[in-house]
């Protein structure tokens, strides 16, 4: 399936050690799921982690979720041995965390070959290389890591999220000026689901495409709110059909619900019922 095809709704972290986690993932409605062999892992049990997630990908058994590893940085003493390792496994695209600079992707590519590239925005530096980041060879999404980011701004965590907006706003421009996916950052309440509605509602609007999550039980939330409505899709129906006949009319513009429809909204539209056609083969 084509990268920017899919819906990203909901992204799901599991801990690359914990096997009831992994085969729990088997059975949840979320459209990815990233493995990860990072934060979630201990040092001591780097390499276990590693092999145990080698053999759950190579089992398979997770449909049509699209499977993405984190790896540890490549100045850790794992990063290495990370990106040889899953070069070679059964998924879709490597996640590297904490880039700063398009080199470190580069240095990646040599390491693991055609394997897609995700990266991990989270730092000061990364925010401000976010469109040299953006720009590089096989990268195809980005994710904010908000815990990190925050660590290192030391900011102060506000519902509103008022001192990560900048580096928010930023990744997103370098990432739309890509096409890259964009994903947003973790909510770390999860049992908080009206927090966590408000904090989708609010990346939704901003132009994410999902939200990375930590717990299955943010997943409905997730999905609910990172797809188009029926009453979006409805909408966008009537825009496409006045405007065509706004067309044949010989005009460029027609009138919904008290609102002009010109050429870009009538793409919005478009994009807002292949959004919704995409979710619904991948649901069936
Ligand atoms: C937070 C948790 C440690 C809680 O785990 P647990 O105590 O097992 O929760 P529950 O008992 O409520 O779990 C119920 C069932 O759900 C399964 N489960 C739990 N979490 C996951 C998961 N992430 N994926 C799949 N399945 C999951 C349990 O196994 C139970 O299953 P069953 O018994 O069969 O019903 C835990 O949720 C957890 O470890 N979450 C992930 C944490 C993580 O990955 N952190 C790193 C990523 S976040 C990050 O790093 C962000 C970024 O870098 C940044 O800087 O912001
Ligand atoms: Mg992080």
């Amino acid at each position: 399936m084509n990268h920017r095809a899919r819906p990203y709704r909901s992204v799901l972290y599991v801990p690359a050690l914990n096997e009831r986690a992994m085969e729990k993932a088997k059975s949840l409605p979320v459209d990815a799921i990233i493995f990860d062999l990072e934060d979630a892992v201990a040092a001591g049990e780097k390499k276990n982690a590693r092999k145990l997630l080698g053999e759950t990908l190579a089992a398979g058994g997770f449909g049509s979720r699209m499977k993405i590893v984190r790896i540890n940085e490549l100045s850790t003493r794992w990063g290495g041995e990370d990106a040889k390792a899953v070069s070679k496994m059964n998924c879709d695209a490597m996640l590297l965390p904490k880039v700063e600079s398009a080199g470190q992707l580069d240095l990646l590519r040599q390491i693991s070959g055609n394997t897609p590239i995700w990266a991990m925005m989270e730092t000061p530096r990364g925010m401000m290389n976010a469109y040299e980041i953006a720009r590089a060879p096989l990268i195809s999404g980005m994710v904010m890591g908000t815990n990190d980011l925050a660590k290192d701004l030391q900011t102060r965590h506000r519902a509103d999220r008022l001192p990560l907006l900048t580096s928010l706003g930023l990744c997103l421009l370098a990432a739309k000026t890509q096409g890259l996916v964009i994903l947003d950052g973790v909510y770390n309440a999860f049992t908080d689901d009206e927090g966590l509605r408000a904090e989708c509602e609010q990346g939704r609007d901003m132009g994410f495409d999902g939200k990375t999550l930590i717990h299955p039980s943010q997943v409905p939330v997730a999905n609910d709110v990172f797809a188009p409505s029926i009453e979006e899709v409805k909408l966008a129906r009537r825009q496409i059909e006045a405007f065509d006949q706004a067309e044949r009319d010989g005009s460029g513009v027609a009138v919904v619900d008290g609102k002009i429809v010109e050429n870009l909204h009538v793409i919005t539209a478009r994009e807002i019922i292949a959004k919704a056609d995409a979710i619904a083969e991948f649901s069936s």
